[in-house]
């Protein structure tokens, strides 16, 4: 385990009646912005849940801006801002309240940047937080960790219930955050197009297991769909970096994992189209080519 990552997980586990997180190691360079992505109930709450020590673990060992959790949870704490969407603000303190509450307590909170945030969310201090929509009660606990300028921000679904303007807007805020490259943020998203656009780092996540991790670059790099034309000897196409295969006539349409232009030259077939994927079109092929993995060793 190093002290210098922002946060690290080794062989983490937690088993619940239902479901359990298996052997989940994980870990984000300072400066950078790691996107977790998982199906529903794939496991990404309970990462995090583990990550600030809001659960234990069954095994493994976790370590928070260098500090090992979650024996020294406080220290660590002090500079990871945390917001999740079951987070709720005190219904008939205003804004300008929950923002003088949190100054008190982190003295690293910057008013001026809260100021500037407050503006560029359109959010009025003066107004009681009952009376916030679903959207501006997000946005307000956002700007109250993000105006703390903690080196490392831990969001789950920081955009859910947020309107495409609002979305663009926050994640502009997030890559800002990162101008000075000591600060790192942790999201979790069901919404790959969110992810795409401002992750350093990408780990998928289904059924509790890390399926892939990777640098965002290098998913879009080796992921490609490939379409060729089968010559009559030769029906099938089978090949490690293939992960799926879908046949109309002598057309097949391969999707490759591990994709270069020498991978596709060695195939010797006469390829029709090479297209790029989406990150949402390689997280679904993640999943779906895991979950054929996984069945076949249990059948
Ligand atoms: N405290 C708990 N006790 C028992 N089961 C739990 C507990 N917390 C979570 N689970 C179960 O763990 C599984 C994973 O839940 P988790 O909230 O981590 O998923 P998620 O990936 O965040 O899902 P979603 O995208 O739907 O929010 C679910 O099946 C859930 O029912």
């Amino acid at each position: 385990m190093s002290a210098n990552k922002a946060f690290e997980m080794r062989g983490v586990s937690k088993a619940f009646r239902f479901f359990s997180l298996n052997d989940v190691s994980l870990d984000l360079e300072p400066g950078q912005i790691m996107g977790l992505v998982g199906p529903n109930g794939a496991g990404k709450s309970t990462t995090i849940r583990l990550l600030m020590g809001l659960l234990s673990a069954d095994a493994g060992e976790i370590r928070l801006l260098g500090r090992d959790m979650p024996r020294e949870q406080a220290a660590a704490k002090a500079d990871v801002g945390f917001v999740s969407d079951d987070m709720r603000l005190f219904a008939h303190a205003t804004l300008a309240w929950h923002m003088d509450f949190v100054a008190g307590i982190y003295p690293g909170w910057d008013a001026a940047y809260a100021a500037a945030l407050l503006k560029r969310f359109g959010l009025r201090a003066e107004q009681p937080a009952k009376s916030l929509s679903t959207g501006e009660q997000a946005k307000a606990l956002l700007l109250l960790a993000l105006a703390r300028r903690p080196r490392l921000l831990v969001l789950d679904e920081p955009t859910s219930g947020l309107d495409p303007v609002a979305r663009h807007e926050l994640l502009s805020e997030f890559m800002d955050v990162l101008r000075d490259d000591r600060r790192s943020i942790l999201f979790s998203s069901h919404n790959t197009l969110d992810v795409e656009r401002i992750s350093d780092r990408i780990t998928f996540i289904d059924r509790g297991r890390v399926v892939a991790a990777s640098d965002k670059e290098d998913f879009l790099d080796r992921w490609r769909r490939v379409q060729l034309r089968l010559p009559a000897d030769k029906p099938a196409w089978s090949a490690h970096e293939i992960v799926a295969c879908q046949r109309d006539g002598s057309l097949a349409t391969l999707t490759v994992d591990g994709f270069s232009d020498d991978w596709l030259a060695g195939l010797g077939a006469p390829v029709e189209t090479v297209h790029r994927m989406s990150l949402e079109e390689i997280f679904v092929a993640t999943v779906m080519h895991s979950r054929d993995v996984q069945q076949a060793r249990t059948t």
